[in-house]
C-alpha cells in the first residue's frame, strides 16, 4: 500500500531521517513505534508531503496496482483526494467552528452528496450527531479526537494515517479508537498506519510494528515478533 525507499530528510542542517526503507502492507493495521524525537512525526509529515524529503521514493496503491502513485510528485492536497486519510498530532480541530462545520472542512474535495458522507460518519459516531452545533473547542479530548477520525473518513481514504491518537484521552475512549480501528479495518480493509508508544494498544490494536531509532528504520515484522529485548532497546525511556 505504501512503500518507502532510501528516503532522507533534513530540518536545515539537522539530518532527520536516515535511508528510511519501510513497506506498509494493503490490509495491515501496522503501528510506527520509538521514542520521543526518532523521526516518527517527520516520516507521517513527508508521506503526506507536509514536509519535502530530501531524496528517496514514496509510492502507494494497492501491491498488485499496476499505476502506483509517486507520492513526492504530488501536492499535499493531490494525496488526500487519492486516498489517504491523516489525522495529524494534537488533532487540529478548529476550535471556534461547529462540529459540522469542521467535518466540512473535510469535505472539500468530494464530489459524492455532502450528505451522505456525513451520514456515514454519524453513524460511526453517533456522539458527533449529537453536538453537532457545539464549537470544537468546548469537545472534550476523546470527542476531538473521533471527530478528527471522523473528518478523515470522510474522504473514504484506503490509507487511514494516525499520529499518537490515544495521547491525552481517557482509557475507555482510548479503547473505543482501538476498537473503531480494528472493525474498520476488518470491514472494509482500510489500511491503517498508526504512531503509538503505548505498548499495550500497539499489541492489541496492530497486526504489523515498525521501529525507528535516531532516524533510522531498525526492525519491523508481525506485532507478536515484536520482542522484550527490541522493546528494551528501541522503546524503553
Ligand atoms: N519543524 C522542525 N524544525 C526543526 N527540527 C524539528 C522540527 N520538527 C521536529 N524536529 C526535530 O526532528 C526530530 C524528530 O522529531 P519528530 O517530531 O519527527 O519525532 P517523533 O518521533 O515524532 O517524536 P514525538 O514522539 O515526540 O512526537 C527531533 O529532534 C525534533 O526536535
Amino acid at each position: 500500500m505504501l512503500s518507502i525507499k532510501g528516503l532522507n530528510q533534513f530540518y536545515g542542517g539537522s539530518h532527520t531521517l536516515w535511508d528510511i526503507d519501510m513497506d506498509i502492507p494493503t490490509g495491515s493495521r501496522t503501528c510506527l513505534m520509538g521514542r520521543n524525537g526518532m523521526g516518527k512525526t517527520t516520516l507521517l509529515r513527508c508521506v503526506m508531503g507536509l514536509v519535502s524529503a530530501s531524496s528517496g521514493s514514496i509510492q502507494f496503491g494497492s501491491d498488485d496496482d499496476a499505476a502506483r502513485l509517486d507520492l513526492r510528485k504530488l501536492s499535499a492536497d493531490a494525496r488526500a483526494s487519492h486516498g489517504i486519510g491523516y489525522v495529524p498530532q494534537g488533532r487540529e480541530i478548529f476550535s471556534q467552528l461547529s462540529v459540522e462545520e469542521n467535518l466540512r472542512m473535510g469535505l472539500i474535495a468530494k464530489r459524492e452528496r455532502p450528505a451522505d458522507a456525513l451520514e456515514r460518519v454519524y453513524t460511526q459516531f453517533p456522539v458527533l450527531k449529537q453536538m453537532l452545533r457545539r464549537r470544537g473547542g468546548d469537545l472534550s479530548g476523546g470527542q476531538q479526537q473521533q471527530l478528527a477520525i471522523g473528518r478523515a473518513l470522510l474522504l473514504q481514504p484506503r490509507l487511514l494515517i494516525l499520529d499518537e491518537p490515544c495521547e491525552g484521552i481517557q482509557p475507555n475512549i482510548v479503547h473505543e479508537i482501538g476498537d473503531l480501528l480494528i472493525r474498520l479495518n476488518a470491514e472494509t480493509g482500510l489500511t491503517v498506519l498508526i504512531v503509538e508508544q503505548k505498548l499495550p494498544f500497539a499489541r492489541r490494536v496492530a497486526s504489523d510494528f515498525r521501529i525507528l531509532d535516531k532516524g533510522r528504520a531498525v526492525a519491523a515484522g508481525p506485532i507478536a515478533d515484536l520482542s522484550d529485548e527490541m522493546v528494551r532497546h528501541h522503546l524503553t525511556v
